[in-house]
């Protein structure tokens, strides 16, 4: 991709070959190019001029830019357009979570496109909590991007302190103590359970998870719905704790990534039934590039499927609980690890993460059994006066020195 690619007007039809080939149908604009890889990119209108606008990639390191002049409504519509094209290349790989709420149509628009999407999906409410998160989110991050433009973000994760190995941690702890590696979550609330622990203090708890035995930290950086914060990894990273931190947030958009290395993330969270599979390939290799390992979460057989079919991935956590429903089943772990799928994971040497849901050593014993050799866990140790015995009560031993 060292594609420079001038654009006259939004509208104009771009060079086949920078399109999928399943999306030769949707030609005609800039936009489609950019919900192919459009994932990857960032839309901005100049501040010069609101009739100019640019659109960079951030894959803008492997040299690729588009940009052009159009109206500013003209940019709005290619931008819904896009929008519905992610929703769309999202269906056709089995993602019911819609990325964007279906009306986000500028005021006046009436093409095709909205017929076509809006047909049987009139309501512009999230059908569930996951679609509901999803939505703020991209809302959220389209606001904080103001505040922190990527450019300056990069900067700052140029001079960050090198990560630390997050697979390395959970591979040495399962070896070490003959139990899944442990990552524990530091999480206040969450929808399903609401208020977990009243009086949070994030770095005493990660403190007293690392004494516990705990070969890494998750840490919820979501504000609206899990009452987390960036704050909570910046302030545990820089209390000494030596356990690798997973940023634990929704990510859809490259930049969240950026931001996650610069706030001290060793790890990052991507989400199989929000992202496509061209978005998990994408932020895969920036992940990597930049440093940090990803768990990629899956929740049901589809969705292995889907991760299976993707190169490099290490780390596949199996979540329990469906953030569709909440429904939590501890079998899960154990129904998608059968069969060929479990085959090919053994295979590859991949780490699996049996995820929510666990509460005593019967359970880690049951998710162990099934071939995890890791486990993330949050309620049960968190809620407990003193995580570090919670810890302990939950693999039935001390796990901090064995
Ligand atoms: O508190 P539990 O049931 O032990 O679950 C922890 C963790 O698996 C859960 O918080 C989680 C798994 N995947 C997520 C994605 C987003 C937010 C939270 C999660």
């Amino acid at each position: 991709m060292d594609a420079l690619v001038p654009v006259q007007s939004a509208g104009q039809r771009l060079p086949l070959r920078l399109l999928s080939p399943s999306l030769h149908r949707c030609i005609g604009s800039v936009s489609i190019r950019r919900s192919v890889s459009g994932f990857a990119m960032d839309t901005r209108i100049s501040s010069r001029s609101p009739s100019q606008f640019t659109i960079r990639s951030q894959q803008s390191d492997l040299k690729e830019s588009l940009g052009g002049v159009a109206s500013s409504s003209d940019v709005r519509i290619k931008e819904w357009e896009v929008d519905m094209y992610q929703n769309e290349l999202a269906i056709s790989q089995g993602i019911r979570i819609r990325r964007k709420p279906p009306s986000k149509a500028p005021l006046g628009y009436s093409g095709p496109f909205e017929l076509r999407l809006l047909n049987g999906q009139v309501a512009d409410s999230p059908s569930n909590i996951l679609e509901e998160i999803t939505w703020y989110k991209d809302h959220e991050v389209s606001r904080m991007k103001e505040l922190n433009p990527l450019e300056a973000l990069k900067k700052a994760v140029e001079n960050a302190p090198p990560t630390r190995d997050f697979v390395g941690a959970l591979r040495s702890a399962h070896q070490r103590t003959g139990f899944p590696g442990l990552i524990a979550e530091v999480k206040k609330a969450s929808p399903s359970r609401g208020i977990l622990k009243e009086n949070f203090d994030p770095v005493e708890i990660a403190q007293a998870y690392e004494r516990g035995g705990a070969a890494c930290l998750s840490v919820l950086t979501d504000q609206k719905y899990f009452k987390g914060g960036f704050e909570n990894l910046e302030a545990i990273r820089s209390a000494g704790v030596k356990c690798p931190l997973l940023c634990k947030e929704f990510v859809v958009d490259p930049w969240q990534i950026y931001y996650a290395r610069a706030k001290g993330a060793d790890a990052v969270l991507l989400i199989a039934a929000i992202l496509t599979d061209l978005e998990i390939t994408y932020l895969l290799k920036l992940s990597k590039k930049l440093g940090l390992a990803a768990l990629v979460e899956v929740h049901d057989e589809r969705e292995m499927g889907r991760v299976l079919g993707i190169e490099g991935i290490e780390l596949v956590g199996i979540n329990n609980r469906s953030l569709e429903t909440f429904k939590v089943d501890i079998s899960n772990t154990k129904k998608l690890l059968e069969g060929e799928h479990g085959r090919q994971i053994r295979e590859k040497d991949m780490i699996v993460v049996g995820e929510s849901g666990l509460f005593t050593p019967d359970d880690i014993a049951y998710v162990q059994a099934a071939g995890v050799k890791a486990v993330l866990v949050g309620e049960s140790i968190v809620k407990q006066n003193d995580p570090e015995k919670g810890i302990a009560g939950l693999f039935g031993r001390n796990i901090s020195q064995t």
